[in-house]
């Protein structure tokens, strides 16, 4: 017997983006086809001003698409209402950005249990410390589970961040240039950090300019002229 494909995470397919503004519209995405599986690490590169942010903005469901089709497993989100849209983007999505957006008060542990409160109400304590810690475990700072983000380099900090970003188990990881805030070893161990979380079945979408970056994920696409291109890392597509 033939085994069935997985089902893929999410399927995107030609999607369109327009921005509406003042002057002419302009087709920010002009129909992004784009599947990710369970463990796959996609990057995506392109110029400054490509559409990078605002289609990773429609995977993690904080925009809606114009035109095309968004399937989450089997699900059609194309058009769902906000409300919706909001349980969905806790429940399934994990988001990294280039700041780290910890709160300095408080400790490490205390910024990714946070992340808890909001998605899933108040677990027993003890379920939530072991939720916590396994996070920050997972990424290699459990030790620094009591130090505040003040104490911490910008290389720990991100690493708590991706611990809050993955604290709710989230079936995809979108990572917005995490590196760039960081520098070159730090923003390498950073990409290592996030590659690994696909090991446990967490579909990552990078955005990145950096092209050694790109070159660690499984697949790198080049968004340009509104469309994304397979390549690989060192293929620059001429705009
Ligand atoms: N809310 C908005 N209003 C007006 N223009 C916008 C808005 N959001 C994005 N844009 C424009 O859409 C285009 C794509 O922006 P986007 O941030 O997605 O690009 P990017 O590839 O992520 O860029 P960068 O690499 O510089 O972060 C840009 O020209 C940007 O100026």
């Amino acid at each position: 017997m033939i085994p069935t494909p997985p089902q893929p995470l999410i399927r995107l397919t030609g999607l369109t983006k327009t921005l509406k503004g003042q002057e002419e519209p302009r087709a920010i995405l002009a129909g992004v086809d784009l599947t990710v599986h369970a463990g796959d690490s996609i990057a995506i590169l392109g110029r400054s001003g490509s559409g990078k942010s605002t289609l990773l903005s429609l995977i993690g469901l904080f925009d809606r698409a114009d035109g095309g089709q968004y399937l989450l497993g089997e699900r059609d989100i194309t058009r769902l209402p906000e409300r919706k849209a909001a349980a969905l983007r806790s429940a399934e999505f994990g988001f990294v950005f280039q700041r780290f957006f910890l709160l300095k008060h408080l400790t490490a542990a205390q910024n990714v249990a946070m992340a808890l409160v909001n998605g899933q109400g108040w677990l027993p304590r003890r379920k939530r410390r072991a939720k916590v810690m396994a996070a920050l475990e997972r990424v290699g700072v459990a030790h620094l589970a009591k130090h505040k983000p003040p104490r911490l380099s910008g290389g720990e900090q991100q690493r708590v961040a991706i611990a809050r970003a993955l604290v709710r188990e989230p079936r995809v990881l979108l990572a917005d240039e995490p590196t760039g805030a960081l520098d070159t070893d730090t923003g390498n161990l950073v990409v290592e950090v996030l590659r690994s979380t696909t090991e446990q079945g967490c579909g990552l979408v990078l955005v990145t300019h950096d092209h050694d970056h790109a070159a660690k994920m499984g697949r790198v696409f080049h968004l340009s002229d509104g469309l994304l291109h397979q390549g690989s890392a060192s293929a620059r597509v001429v705009v």
